[in-house]
């Protein structure tokens, strides 16, 4: 039997999590960070995560419709007007669009998920699936992740912008105003998981589902690595880089 960690140590084991796994680490990360990837790699990166972004705002919907308190729905809506703004041409999602076609991948190719690996939707969807059929202390935990991203945001600016000249600042806003986004957010998740995992069970599935995500993240760049690092075996249908 395990015991009932303190809140604090619960936030110190989810922290601990975090900084064994969270997808900085990967290898694929490191080299974008490193300034060792081509344009083509990173068009990949960008067009797949765009599958992620896209998934975002359904998966917080889902578990907006599970919550029952309107205080507590007031603050996850946030979530989704961030990513799909409040009119045509705003939020998140927008802008990761213009990150993809500031790599030079046209709107539609982005918006029609063409040439999405199927790995990255397996990934993806297992997450969003996660969120509506786990209780919702669970789904709420799995987007710590959060809590991390900053730091990953912050490195893979920097290294964007340094080692690759065609990468300009305006193609990588989409991330600015997620470094005080995402620390709103995983804050507040923080708290609320603090607060109600109540049971070494409860405190135990959370942690799991930090751990779960970690995993959703770190096989996404898996997927991206096999297809467009090494091996570099492509399955059928996945985007065909350009160039060397
Ligand atoms: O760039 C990143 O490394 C990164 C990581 C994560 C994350 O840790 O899940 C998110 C985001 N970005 C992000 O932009 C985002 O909107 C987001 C939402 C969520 C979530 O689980 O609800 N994670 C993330």
């Amino acid at each position: 039997m395990t015991r009932l960690l303190s809140p604090e140590e619960l936030e110190q084991s989810l922290r601990a999590i975090g900084a064994e796994r969270y997808h900085n680490r990967h290898a694929f990360h490191r080299l974008m960070v490193d300034g060792a990837l081509t344009k083509g790699q990173l068009q990949a990166w960008a067009l797949n995560r765009y599958y992620y972004q896209s998934r975002i705002p359904m998966k917080d919907a889902t578990i907006l419709a599970r919550m029952d308190d309107p205080a507590l729905r007031r603050i996850w809506r946030q979530r989704i007007i961030d990513h799909d703004g409040d009119a045509e041409g705003q939020g998140g999602i927008e802008k990761w669009i213009a990150l993809a076609t500031g790599l030079g991948i046209p709107r539609a190719d982005v918006t029609g998920l063409k040439g999405v690996l199927p790995a990255t939707r397996f990934a993806v969807d297992a997450y969003v699936r996660f969120c509506a059929e786990r209780p919702m202390l669970e789904a709420i935990a799995s987007s710590l992740t959060e809590l991390f991203s900053p730091t990953a945001i912050g490195e893979r600016v920097k290294g964007l912008l340094s080692s690759y000249d065609f990468v300009s600042p305006e193609t990588l806003s989409y991330f600015e105003p997620r470094l005080t986004q995402a620390p709103r957010d995983a804050d507040f998740a923080l708290d609320y998981v603090k607060e109600h995992a109540k049971t070494p069970e409860d405190q135990r599935a959370v942690q799991e589902a930090l751990v779960f995500k970690c995993h959703v993240l770190w096989s996404m760049l898996d997927a991206l690595h096999f297809a467009y690092v090494e091996p570099g075996l492509r399955p059928p249908d996945a985007f065909v880089p350009e160039g060397p």
